[in-house]
């Protein structure tokens, strides 16, 4: 019985790849230095696997910043403002497309399915001449055949490569990015050769997109593009990976039905009804590679269940063409749990990282194969039933007050247009108001002060007064750049999510347990095990001393209930609904404490509403429904005078925007330089919007520095379909990935670019 890992994460258990990209960005190092981290990563990984006993180790799912990137780069589809001139692309070329440079902003960046984790956009035309020209791929098998490992090299599949992609600026519209699959494949011919010389024996392609609702010709593609590469993949077993949701029954049949395929892998945690399927009928001879333990999340397998799972697959598609594996790439889950030492030991033993999930899959392969390991399933079985049965996972009263939440509806009392009016007499702001999203460059010493606190090396007092003088600096460069809604800047806050779930009950945070959200940043999302609340007010003591600071007002900010949600990892013993009601519950106390603290304007981020958006159609309307509920349950008790803000980033809004609406939300700050503007679309199709709305004038993931003029012109392209009395100008997310010799300049042009059209704009009247 054989074991598969579908992908690992590259981070490294103590971030090592982040730490060599940055200080090799910051010209720190060489890129021989980077590149001897990689390796030592990547080998350690390779030895993990092989050491667990994993039949098929996945190799090229390593990557310097997003194997998506690395995709573009395998077939040369650089973006002429580049530069590239042909030949093996080199970190130069590949880091500029990621991050942008001096003079060229970096390529658009955006969620992988519903995930934390964010790719580079392919840009394509009509026009693009693909070539070999990474060869990454082949690099990173023979890298491990010569460690002694054979691997299984990862592909992004051509199809969802090019369904992710989006059309280069200015080719025209009717262009079809699936047209292009025909120049794609002989560079993907060229690499299989490549492989197969270099003694390849399988290949996986990863083609996530085969979980969405496809049409019939998006399915065709499929069709099209495996059986043009088929003679290239004869020689060689092929195994065609989807995961994150269930394959539709169509989908199912253009997948099980792909020449020159041996083998298809399914992510059978959050995808139950593709069982179904398989059960209904699965091709004879080929293999079946069962996700089964979870690679979006840090539970412990139910090994018991699982094995009866496997088991029954057992049946239908054969003892010898079964293969265990995991849901999807384990680069979405933590990575080792024994770098844990500081997690509550009961809770520990329910949990498993990457690392654990790796010998999960092997166990569950040798129990099929007849040499179960009775000890591991016993402490499993221990594990599992303490989960179950643990006090501390429950809390009735607030298992109660959830519950009656659902089905009910919760407004503010009037509607926006004259709430705004109400605000509008107590604030008094200019024209195109202007503000940041929250967060401040979180510099070194500040990052030392926080990891000290809590390493018990300073004081309390010591620990206040250094956030405070932090609190005063950053108000104090507000008021100079003349800025008109201030923030505190959140130097307090290691992250947006973690913080809070810092301060409520039913959360354990680990040490270690790092995520790559891109390139080198990562998130340590907290665990929610339990029943949520919160004991005391979380950030009003701040807020209130930031306040106390300034004459301008000072929004009070916050994480919303599924910002929270989708950036933890969750409970998988109750639906994600009654958590999320959970801890809307709790921060609407806070928004209330922080209203009756003199806060008069409050931010409730929800940057990863969109996110969480069901990966089908028919699932979306149930989903919006209990999110968007939950944000109005935060924010339904407060006076029409106080002003509630929200930030969402990343967001193609467009499919959603009557949801967004609907959130009633007195100012929404958006995503939407990083994007082509997309956003405004919406807005020029007509859709009625009545609320504050300040989509980003420059996108802050870049160190690039906009100019005045830049700015000014994306502000106008805005007044073109936005009335100019609901328009705020901020930019594009919070600023905590920067350093302040770029936010300084970025945000002193954004204020000169507002003013510039603010004096536009009274002329004209
Ligand atoms: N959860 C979440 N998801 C999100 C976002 C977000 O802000 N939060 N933003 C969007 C974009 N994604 C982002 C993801 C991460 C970061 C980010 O800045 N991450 C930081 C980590 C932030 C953090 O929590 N750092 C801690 C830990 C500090 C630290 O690094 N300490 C050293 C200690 C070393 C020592 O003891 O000497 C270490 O652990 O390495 C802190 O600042 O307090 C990073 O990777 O650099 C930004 C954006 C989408 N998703
Ligand atoms: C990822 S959304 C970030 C929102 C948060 N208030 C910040 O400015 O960092
Ligand atoms: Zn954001």
């Amino acid at each position: 019985m054989a074991s598969h890992i579908v992908g690992y994460p590259r981070v490294g258990p103590k971030r090592e790849l982040k730490f060599a990209l940055e200080s090799f960005w910051d010209g720190k190092s060489s890129a021989e230095d980077l590149q001897k981290v990689a390796a030592d990563l990547r080998a350690s990984i390779w030895k993990q696997m092989s050491e667990a006993g994993i039949k098929y180790i996945p190799s090229n799912t390593f990557s310097y910043y997003d194997q998506v990137l690395d995709t573009t780069a395998m077939l040369g589809a650089v973006p002429p403002r580049y530069g590239w001139n042909g030949g093996e692309i080199g970190f130069d070329v590949y880091f500029s497309m990621a991050r942008g440079n001096a003079s060229v902003p970096a390529m658009e960046m955006t969620k992988w399915f519903d995930t934390n984790y964010h790719y580079i956009v392919p840009e394509l035309s009509p026009e693009i001449k693909f070539s070999y020209a990474s060869h990454k791929a082949v690099e990173e098998y023979k890298e491990a055949k010569a460690l002694g490992v054979e691997t299984v090299p990862v592909l992004v599949g051509p199809v969802s490569y090019l369904l992710l992609s989006k059309p280069a600026k200015g080719v025209e519209k009717s262009f079809s990015l699936l047209s292009l699959i025909g120049s794609i494949l002989p560079v993907y011919k060229e690499v299989l050769a490549e492989l197969k010389a270099a003694g390849a024996t399988w290949v996986q392609f990863d083609e996530p997109t085969l979980v969405k609702d496809l049409d019939a010709h998006q399915l065709q593609a499929f069709t099209h593009a495996y059986s043009e590469l088929e003679s290239s993949l004869s020689g060689l077993n092929v195994v065609i990976e989807t995961y994150f949701a269930d394959v539709t029954a169509e989908a199912f049949k253009t997948l099980t039905g792909l020449k020159g395929v041996t083998g298809y892998g399914f992510d059978l945690v959050r995808g139950t009804k593709t069982l179904d399927l398989i059960k209904g009928g699965f091709p004879s001879g080929k293999y079946l590679f069962a996700g089964v333990v979870d690679g979006r999340n840090i539970w412990a397998n139910d090994l018991a269940s699982s094995l009866s799972t496997l088991e029954a697959l057992e049946g239908i598609v054969g003892k010898d063409k079964l293969v265990v594996s995991t849901s999807c790439s384990l680069l979405h889950t933590a990575v080792d749990l024994v770098n844990e030492t500081k997690l509550d030991k009961e809770i520990k033993s329910w949990l498993a990282f990457a690392a654990q999930k790796v010998v999960e899959v092997n166990a569950l392969a040798k129990a099929l194969a007849g040499q179960k390991d009775e000890a591991f399933f016993t402490a499993n079985a221990g594990a599992q039933a303490s989960r179950r049965s643990s006090p501390r996972v429950t809390n009735e009263a607030v298992q109660k007050a959830a519950a009656a939440l659902k089905g009910s509806d919760h407004r503010r009392a009037t509607n926006v247009s004259s709430r705004l009016d109400a605000q509008q007499k107590k604030l008094n702001l200019p024209a195109l108001p202007t503000t940041t999203i929250g967060s401040f460059p979180q510099t070194l010493e500040l990052r030392r002060v926080r990891r000290e606190y809590k390493a018990k090396k300073i004081s309390e007092e010591e620990y206040v007064n250094a956030i405070k003088e932090e609190i005063k600096k950053v108000v104090k460069l507000q008021e100079e750049l003349d800025i008109d809604v201030l923030v505190h800047g959140e130097p307090e806050r290691n992250d947006m999510v973690e913080y809070f779930g810092e301060q409520l009950s039913g959360f354990a945070f680990t040490v270690n347990g790092w995520v790559q959200s891109y390139g080198s940043r990562c998130v340590k999302p907290p665990i929610i095990y339990g029943d949520v609340s919160r004991p005391k007010p979380m950030t009003v003591f701040w807020s209130s001393f930031a306040q106390s600071t300034t004459k301008r007002p000072m929004k009070g900010m916050l994480t919303g209930p599924v910002t929270i949600l989708n950036w933890s990892f969750v409970r998988n013993d109750q639906p994600r609904f009654e958590t999320c009601y959970q801890i809307a519950l709790a921060i609407k106390d806070e928004v209330e404490d922080l209203e009756k603290a003199g806060i008069t304007v409050i931010q409730i981020d929800e940057a990863a509403l969109r996110e969480g958006l069901p990966l089908r159609k028919s699932e979306e309307a149930f989903y919006l429904n209990w999110a968007v509920h939950s944000f109005r349950i935060t924010n339904c008790g407060v006076q029409d005078t106080t002003q509630i803000h929200t930030h969402m980033c990343y967001s193609n809004f467009n499919d959603i925007i009557h949801s967004i609406i609907d959130m009633d939300a007195d100012v929404i700050t958006i995503e939407n330089s990083r994007s082509d503007e997309k956003l405004l679309s919406v807005f020029r199709e007509g859709v009625k919007y009545g609320a504050g709305i300040g989509p980003g004038v420059y996108d802050i993931h870049s160190p690039r520095i906009p100019s005045r003029e830049e700015i000014a012109d994306r502000i106008n392209k805005m007044l073109a379909v936005l009335e100019s009395n609901i328009l705020w100008v901020n930019p594009d997310c919070g600023l905590k990935t920067r350093k302040y010799s770029e936010v300084k300049p970025a945000l002193s042009n954004m204020v000169a670019a507002a003013k510039l059209l603010r004096s536009q704009l009274a002329s004209a009247k």
